[in-house]
């Protein structure tokens, strides 16, 4: 079978915004004039088609993102629809990961809001080229050009409209194309009955005063236009469309579009720029990735002539069909019931059916071609950021990075049958979503769930009511801690010996250990010379140390960030055992504690609150109250931005107290920024509260 839309005319694109900005909106518009669904659901009566999962719709926010395939004047745009709230932002970020371009939505009333800000930063790291559309332009307090400066003023980016709204609010009835210099009036509110026409008198001179600034910051990006234009030669249609697309697609320059989603205008116009500016998979740098062999970096062209491989972004328990996993494909070609290299586990895997997914209903395929995005059924053992590939040609692509969690809760299942089903759900829950884990409390046996946020839990412990029928009583939301060793202890030994008749245990040890950089995590060292610990038993002594790390000397946190080196020991020939080494390695861990100044570690939020002015004073006092520090402060429209570093520990339950000083009017944002040593009184407190003394 050959396939339908070439390289060239394949989009994969991410919608991405602030919360409630109209992704989903957005999307559904899109799917509607791509002719994919037939009927518009809105999003706030909870009919919205991307919006599947019960809980989505209910809370009417989008939170998982659905891969979606849409065809557009013989293009194949395929969207992903990536959630707004903070705690998704892993969402986001895995997202970005796999696609080439993105549209960011803004609410033509706000502009750029705080989480625009976040998931805008995450994009230029991953240098994704965007086109920026501003939507609501039909809402109360909608204003086009002020929504424009705060892309400038927040994010200094160089953007510049290719389209002027005509009217705004209830007035807002067709959008000005400053390359053609053509206006598209909308006499309906189905967007069906379009016309173009001349541009209005009144708007003439507006938008030829907006064409000269685009020309000119077109010009600025490229040398022959800076040439045409400063000899006043006219610079066709065409070679502004041109200058535009490679300056977004080196992520220099961000045309910008208007429109309103809800009352289906401008969507068509915003798409056409999606094709017009937005990189296809070829317009993108080859992807590199390690043979995982040899070690060496290998390049995969982005085509189907190439050897296959993919990013398995997302895996999804899907209620019909299973397991489904979510990948990109940068090069060659996959059928179905072929197999395929997991490259980052090393394990063959059968690719069964492949599925072309639109939200809730999807197109089973036989092949899927380089640059395409679909899902797999079948594949047993991959997870997300893994490497599919051709058997015959390994490679591993960069994988993806994600967060520790910080945030936990113990859940207890209401019965025993509850219990069976928990450790069911608890695991596909994880497998789907890296940021979740779920583990057991060693002292108290409880079973801790943790993660980004106390939305993000909440969300995860909804799923595994609704979707795998486990009711659980859920604690109050904790601080995940951590424990590190502030001073290095040359000298530390762990010697198991023991010989009660039979045969005996005998394990012996000397480490160094020294504080790793923050967020390096554990390294090992085996500096052991002459053989005194036999190589048999060195990978016995790291498992053994990292065993003990998973509950730490203070107050049973996971111990992070430490270096250790294994330099001395001694064996015995005939009561040597792996297991002893494994139990001296700990021995050598807990001596080591008593001189290693541990601490514990909390995280800390950057936290940004917009308020009113006159609240200004207040939300100092908060931060100071709450153990934290203000970094920054700035005017932003009518409002004050505050920029603080709070402790997570702190900012339980702000959302209230921000609502009730502020009468509802200031919103905050937070995203964990790092760790940090727990003052020491707060630290004495932890450590009874888990039954220890402070010395
Ligand atoms: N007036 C107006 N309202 C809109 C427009 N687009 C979306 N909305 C409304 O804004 C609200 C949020 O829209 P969504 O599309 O759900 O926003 P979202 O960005 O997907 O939100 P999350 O998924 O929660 O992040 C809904 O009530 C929409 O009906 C628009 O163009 N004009």
């Amino acid at each position: 079978m050959a396939r339908e839309f070439s390289l060239e005319k394949t989009r994969n694109i991410g919608i991405m915004a602030h919360i409630d900005a109209g992704k989903t909106t957005t999307t559904e518009r899109i799917l509607y004039y791509t002719g994919k669904i037939h009927k518009i659901g809105e999003t706030h009566d909870g009919a919205s088609q991307m919006d599947w999962m019960e809980q989505e719709q209910e809370r009417g926010i989008t939170i998982t993102s659905a891969a979606t395939t849409a065809q557009w004047k013989g293009y194949r745009v395929n969207i992903i629809d990536t959630p707004g709230h903070v705690d998704f932002t892993v969402e986001v970020e895995r997202s970005l990961r796999v696609l080439d371009g993105a549209v960011t939505v803004l609410d033509a009333q706000s502009g750029v809001e705080p989480q625009t800000e976040t998931v805008w930063r995450q994009a230029t790291t991953y240098g994704v080229p965007r086109i920026v559309f501003i939507n609501k332009m039909d809402k109360i307090g909608a204003d086009f050009l002020y929504s424009v400066s705060t892309l400038h003023d927040r994010l200094q980016a160089n953007a510049h409209p290719v389209q002027l709204p005509i009217g705004a609010e209830d007035n807002f009835t067709g959008i000005i194309d400053l390359i053609k210099m053509k206006a598209e009036i909308y006499t309906n509110d189905l967007g069906t009955d379009i016309r173009e026409e001349d541009i209005p008198a009144e708007y003439q001179e507006l938008a030829e005063e907006w064409r000269e600034k685009l020309i000119e910051a077109v010009a600025e990006t490229d040398e022959d236009l800076t040439m045409k234009y400063l000899e006043g030669e006219e610079i066709t249609e065409e070679e502004l469309i041109a200058g535009i697309r490679k300056a977004t697609l080196a992520v220099e320059f961000y045309p910008v579009f208007c429109g309103s989603a809800f009352k289906n205008k401008g969507v068509q116009l915003m798409l056409d720029g999606v094709l017009d500016y937005l990189p296809a998979p070829t317009d993108i740098p080859p992807i590199k990735g390690i043979d995982p062999d040899t070690d060496e970096e290998v390049v995969r062209e982005s085509s189907d002539d190439a050897p296959f491989s993919a990013l398995a972004f997302k895996v999804m328990t899907d209620p019909f069909v299973g397991r489904l996993t979510f990948f990109r494909v940068y090069s060659g070609v996959l059928s179905s019931g072929s197999y395929v290299r997991n490259a980052s586990k090393g394990k063959r895997e059968r690719v069964g059916r492949i599925l072309q997914m639109h939200a809730n209903s999807r197109q089973e395929i036989s092949e899927v071609y380089a640059g395409d995005i679909a899902a797999a059924v079948g594949l047993k053992d991959t997870s997300t950021g893994d490497t599919l590939c051709d058997e015959k040609n390994m490679v591993i692509l960069e994988s993806m990075e994600f967060p520790e969690p910080v945030i936990e809760v113990a859940i207890e299942p209401k019965s025993k049958a509850d219990q069976d089903k928990m450790g069911i759900a608890l695991q596909k829950l994880s497998e789907e979503d890296p940021t979740f884990r779920a583990s057991s409390n060693q002292e108290t046996g409880e079973t801790i769930i943790a993660g980004m946020g106390e939305l993000h839990l909440d969300v995860l412990v909804d799923r595994m009511r609704r979707e795998f029928k486990v009711e659980a009583n859920v604690g109050a939301p904790q601080v995940s801690y951590r424990e590190t060793f502030r001073a290095p202890v040359t000298q530390a030994e762990g010697k198991f010996v023991r010989q009660s008749g039979g045969k005996g245990q005998y394990g012996h040890v000397w480490i160094e250990f020294t504080p790793n950089e923050e967020g390096a995590g554990f390294a090992f060292e085996n500096a052991i010379v002459g053989g005194v610990v036999p190589r048999e038993y060195i990978p016995a002594v790291e498992a053994g140390l990292k065993d003990s790390m998973e509950n730490g000397v203070l107050a049973g946190y996971p111990l992070v960030d430490i270096k250790a080196k294994l330099y001395d020991g001694s064996y015995h020939d005939v009561d040597s055992s792996e297991t002893a080494f494994r139990v001296a390695a700990s021995m050598a861990l807990r001596a080591a504690a008593k001189k290693a100044n541990p601490v514990i570690l909390e995280p800390v939020m950057a936290i940004e609150v917009v308020v009113p002015e006159e609240y200004l004073g207040d939300i100092m006092g908060h931060v100071t109250a709450r153990r934290g520090r203000v970094e920054g402060m700035e005017a932003r429209g009518n409002s004050q931005v505050v920029k603080a570093m709070v402790p997570l520990a702190e900012m339980f339950g702000y959302a209230t107290t921000l609502r009730s000083a502020t009468q509802g009017r200031g919103v905050f944002t937070m995203t964990f920024d790092h760790y940090e040593d727990v003052p020491k009184s707060i630290q004495e407190d932890i450590i009874k509260k888990h039954g220890g003394s402070a010395n």
